[in-house]
């Protein structure tokens, strides 16, 4: 057994990882100090996760040394990891839907860590209002949103006393209330000598609360720094080895008629903690981009749900395309019609995981590519060559399974996939979720392209910068309320950040005509 001088928390040699036809890491070594916040970089595809899910025993390593406090250490599966102190928030969360908050932290504590904890939900309140995570121990997952489950993550590794966390792209669904709620919960944690790894794509955030960054590229270590004697556009240049382009801002459209509406849509929730949907109205243009601010868990997801026709609940009247009720449709009868839809949930929901990017196109497109009930495979596989080409999506082919492909590339091989329908109306939540600084240009020049040919689109995000970027007119929901819908250039974030609270429920439905009137 190997042992060390260095008072370093985590230090990795070597670190070298081979998927069949593809190197994810490539003799990476870095090094973790104590009450350290530091950057993990790279480009989709890169190999961050990879390195990261081998800290926590989740991958095995082909070659390199693990040294932890001082230590070599063969860490051999997660339950091994938590043992020695190390937690994770994965990009996709590892949470039983059909159990509580409270039932899922005490899945991953041993009969030790319990006896020690005593009232775990006790706990779990006591934690909660410390950090500010309001995590309500009682919930069932299912009812929780994507802000919400990633919580429960963040608390389950809080509730083991951690002494690295990582954190695989924490912010992307985040508000930027919520953002800076997290940032206090780290700062605090590093002070207490946690060290913290992080993983993300937002830059600006990195130079914010890191105190160190490693870049990678294709599997290697290309550069290190120190985030804040650099600028997101400097960094974005080790990533990439060129400078990005920066979106300065793109022109605002005027939509054309109205295409799509809901109207007056009140519904119960299914779930006991969901949201019910409270007198919904609102009305899509050809050629316009709506986005919908709010955070996670006031009614996205049942909207997003019962426009789809996931929830298959008939709503009729409710909902209109083109001046026909659709709402008694079900889900592939919409698509037939020209509707498309990106979910929150990329794995899933967004794909099946196990199906090939082949399979996974045509489950979206079955009408182009059956002819005399007869799947026409070949053609599917060249459509989905031209997407991963097109989209940029890094894997192996249009063979590889969905859940083979890092979380960025398989955000934009959904995007592609669903944009490519050429819709006539897109409900897209969280459009560059995990996606890196050149594919999120790419995925929203896509978004303006679709606009500009005369589709409607419903961006449904917790990106504020996002939204404020891409929408022409912008609303906010709270609580199951849409606000009024109003014209980009008419508000500012300090008035969708009200809304997103709930500033105008109690006169909704007449600010509401005004300001469609004005718009
Ligand atoms: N189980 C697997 N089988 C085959 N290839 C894989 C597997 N898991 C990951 N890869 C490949 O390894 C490479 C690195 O993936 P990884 O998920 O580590 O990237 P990443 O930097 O985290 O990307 P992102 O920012 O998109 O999350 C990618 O090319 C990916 O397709």
């Amino acid at each position: 057994m190997k042992t060390h001088n260095s008072v370093s928390r985590l230090e990795l040699a070597n670190i070298t990882k081979q998927y069949p036809g593809c190197l994810a890491n490539d003799n990476i070594s870095l090094t973790l100090m104590p009450g350290e916040i530091h950057a993990l970089l790279g480009e989709n595809g890169a190999g961050k996760s990879t390195l990261v899910k081998t800290i926590y025993g989740v991958v095995a390593p082909d070659k390199g040394d693990i040294i932890w406090d001082g230590r070599e250490v063969s860490i051999k599966s997660p339950s091994i990891a938590r043992d020695l102190g190390i937690g994770m928030v994965f990009q996709h969360f590892s949470l039983f839907e059909t159990l509580t908050v409270s039932q899922n932290i005490e899945l991953c504590l041993s009969k030790a860590q319990l006896n020690n904890i005593g009232d775990l939900a006790d706990r779990i309140k006591k934690l909660s209002a410390e950090y500010g995570l309001n995590v309500d121990p009682s919930r069932y997952i299912h009812s929780l949103s994507i802000g919400e489950r990633q919580r429960v993550e963040i608390m389950r590794c809080l509730v083991q006393s951690v002494k690295l966390l990582i954190l695989d792209e924490p912010t992307s669904v985040l508000t930027p209330q919520e953002v800076s709620g997290l940032f206090d919960v780290l700062r605090t944690l590093s002070k207490e000598g946690c060290s913290i790894l992080f993983i993300s794509h937002k830059l600006h955030e990195v130079t914010e609360i890191c105190h160190k960054a490693t870049i990678l590229r294709g599997g290697k270590v290309v550069d290190t720094c120190i985030p804040n004697e650099e600028t997101p556009a400097t960094i974005a240049k080790m990533m990439v080895g060129e400078l990005a382009e920066q979106e300065a801002g793109y022109i605002k459209r005027e939509g054309t008629n109205v295409i799509f509406s809901v109207t007056n849509l009140s519904l119960p929730s299914k779930h006991p903690f969901g949201t019910a949907l409270k007198d919904i109205n609102l009305t899509l243009k050809a050629g316009e981009i709506l986005g919908i601010a709010g955070v996670a868990g006031n009614g996205q997801d049942e909207l997003m749900a019962i426009i789809s026709g996931e929830d298959a609940r008939n709503v009729k009247q409710a909902i209109s395309l083109n001046n026909l009720d659709i709402g008694h449709l079900h889900a592939g009868e919409r698509r037939k019609l020209g509707m498309a839809y990106v979910p929150e949930e990329r794995l899933g929901r967004g794909a099946v995981p196990d199906m090939s990017l082949t399979e996974n196109t045509l489950l979206t497109h079955s009408d182009g590519f059956v002819k005399n009930g007869l799947v026409q495979w070949q053609s599917i596989k060249n459509y989905t060559q031209t997407l991963i080409t097109k989209y940029k999506v890094k894997c192996h082919g249009e063979f590889s399974e969905a859940k083979s492909l890092s979380g960025g590339n398989l955000q934009k091989f959904i995007m592609g996939r669903e944009i490519g329908q050429n819709p006539k109306v897109l409900i897209c939540a969280h459009p560059t979720w995990g996606v890196d600084v050149g594919a999120a240009l790419a995925i929203h020049q896509a978004l303006l392209e679709l606009r500009d040919q005369g589709a409607a689109i419903l961006l449904i995000s917790e990106d504020i910068d996002e939204l404020f970027l891409l929408a022409d007119r912008m609303a906010a929901v709270c609580n199951g309320h849409l606000s009024p819908l109003v014209k980009t250039e008419h508000t500012n974030i300090d008035q969708i950040g009200q809304w997103m609270a709930g500033t105008f429920i109690n006169n909704t439905s007449v600010c509401a005509q005004e300001q469609e009137a004005k718009a």
